[in-house]
């Protein structure tokens, strides 16, 4: 996938694609929320799905909301960069936005789970930097389902006991980060990202920095 320049102290980077995921409720929304409000040059991928808008939720901010006929339509005219059935539904990522944020010079944020996260990693593996958060116990992540009161405890069963299997997919993740305390948890993320948009494969306009300093250096 072709990616846009992006210049940083004067050295210019390829953008790279920052995956969270984790079991449900584990606090990659409230991550993410954290790394935008704080992290200039990001931008969230927002995903289509068939889900039932939340109270609050915001059609087009936090999610596209479709039905089937129009997710798979989405499916079959490839404008979709990764999809997959989700606790029953379908979400997917639109293509066209992500490709326009990295052609930008942006850096693209996924909250997606463990089959998106492969496939964009098959496609674009080098630009992608993939974090899986972990809750600090089996209790503080039920309670956590609890205390958002937005699903119901028929659909929070569900995604408890979807909990293990979604975890065991965290040995495919570059970091893992125990979302214990917030603020701890965000300082862990951020600083990834920080590093890793620092990464010499990224900053493609390195050579040409070094070579100047070495023309001044022996001129
Ligand atoms: N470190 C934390 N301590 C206590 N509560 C937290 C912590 N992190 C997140 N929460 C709370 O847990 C609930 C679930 O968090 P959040 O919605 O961010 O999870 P999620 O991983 O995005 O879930 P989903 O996959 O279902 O979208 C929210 O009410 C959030 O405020
Ligand atoms: N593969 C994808 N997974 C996605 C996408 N958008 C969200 N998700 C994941 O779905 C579950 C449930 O989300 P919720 O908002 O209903 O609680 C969660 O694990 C998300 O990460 C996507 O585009 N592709």
């Amino acid at each position: 996938m072709a990616t846009g320049g992006h210049v940083t102290d004067g050295v210019e980077r390829r953008g790279l694609m920052f995956v969270l995921s984790s079991p449900s409720g584990a606090g990659k929304t409230t991550l993410s929320r954290m790394l935008l409000d704080r992290e200039p040059g990001l931008k969230m991928s927002v995903s289509a799905t068939t889900r039932a808008k939340r109270p609050g939720e915001v059609d087009g901010r936090d999610y596209f909301f479709v039905d089937k006929p129009r997710f798979e339509a989405m499916v079959k005219d490839d404008e979709l960069l990764e999809w997959a059935t989700v606790f029953d539904n379908l979400y997917g990522t639109p293509r066209a936005p992500v490709e326009a944020a990295l052609s930008a010079g942006k850096d693209v944020l996924f909250d997606i789970d463990w089959q998106g996260t492969q496939q964009l990693h098959q496609k674009a593996s080098v630009d992608v930097v993939r974090v899986f958060i972990l809750p600090p116990s089996a209790a503080d992540l039920e309670k956590r389902l609890h205390s958002r009161a937005q699903d119901s405890d028929e659909v929070i069963r569900k995604r408890m006991s979807r909990a293990s299997h979604e975890m065991s997919h965290w040995a495919e993740y570059d970091y893992i980060v125990i979302n214990h305390d917030v603020d701890e948890a965000f300082a862990e993320v951020q600083s990834i990202l920080k590093a890793e948009r620092l990464k010499r494969e990224r900053r493609t306009g390195l050579v040409g920095f070094v070579r100047g300093l070495q023309g001044q250096l022996q001129g």
